[in-house]
């Protein structure tokens, strides 16, 4: 289990997050939704240990009970921004993270080529990334991170980038890959269709500061989410949202 335990982050205008402690068991996706600026993506680099240094932690970070510093092997992390590097190729880029992991550039290579095709990128195995979509560059992100195959799986709006048809695609081999090899997902998203298709459970946080104010469990079996099914819960956590939203 990941456990992100009585997490403060101050920054110089005070605290970004407010004692805020998640656990992410290692065969389930759990949700993090909430409004814009309210914290998700800070918690999601304090787990992948990439917080700037203006901002200041103070919690803990245990994995299976004993305390952790991230980064960490055992997580893997996909920032919002797809951070590509734009003087490497996208396979280049995709096999980084396995050779920062000690492999050698050929097994990283022979690992990362075969999921070119279902990722929708075969023929952009030696293009850079400024040739690429938006969306494309985003599921040679999610590529980088998935390869890597930690036991937990850190996902900022992996998806946001793509057409309704490719994000659907990349959500069923997402599930169909987690339960042949099942991982913890910690999944940041906007869109609440995804939120309760995929999450097992959902954390809501509200802003200022950030903070979990309530946890959801998505109790219909995945093969039965159907709109109808999921229709209640999605206008519980509309209704949530927006009283927490004031524009
Ligand atoms: N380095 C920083 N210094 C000071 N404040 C910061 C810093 N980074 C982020 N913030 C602020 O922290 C708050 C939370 O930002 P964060 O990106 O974590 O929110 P978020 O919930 O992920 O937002 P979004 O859904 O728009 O991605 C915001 O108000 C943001 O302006």
């Amino acid at each position: 289990m990941l456990e992100i335990k009585r997490l403060t982050i101050h920054s110089k205008t005070g605290p970004l997050l407010q004692d805020l402690s998640l656990q992410i068991h290692s065969n389930e996706i759990v949700a993090l939704i909430g409004a814009s600026g309210c914290g998700k993506t800070s918690a999601l680099k304090f787990t992948a240990g990439i917080l700037p240094p203006d901002l200041h932690p103070e919690g803990h970070l245990l994995l299976d009970g004993v305390p952790i510093r991230a980064p960490h092997p055992a997580i893997s992390y996909q920032p919002q921004s797809d951070a590509l590097f734009p003087w490497l190729t996208i396979a280049e880029n995709a096999a980084l993270g396995l050779e920062i992991a000690g492999l050698s550039k050929r097994t990283a290579r022979a690992q990362v080529l075969p999921l070119f095709a279902p990722f929708g990128l075969a023929g952009c195995e030696g293009k850079f990334p400024a040739e690429l979509s938006g969306g494309m560059r985003q599921r040679a992100a999610f590529l980088r991170t998935i390869v890597q195959d930690s036991r937990f799986v850190l996902l900022d709006e992996p998806f946001s980038a793509l057409d309704a048809v490719t994000r659907f695609r990349m959500q069923d081999w997402l599930l169909a890959r987690l339960n042949e090899r099942p991982r913890g997902v910690l999944l940041v998203t906007h869109d609440l269709h995804e939120a309760t298709g995929m999450a097992d459970r959902i954390l809501v946080m509200a802003a200022n500061p950030g903070r979990i104010i309530r946890e959801i469990p998505v109790t219909t079996p995945r093969a039965q989410r159907s709109e109808a099914a999921l229709a209640d819960l999605r206008a519980t956590l509309k209704t949530l949202l927006l009283k927490e939203t004031s524009l």
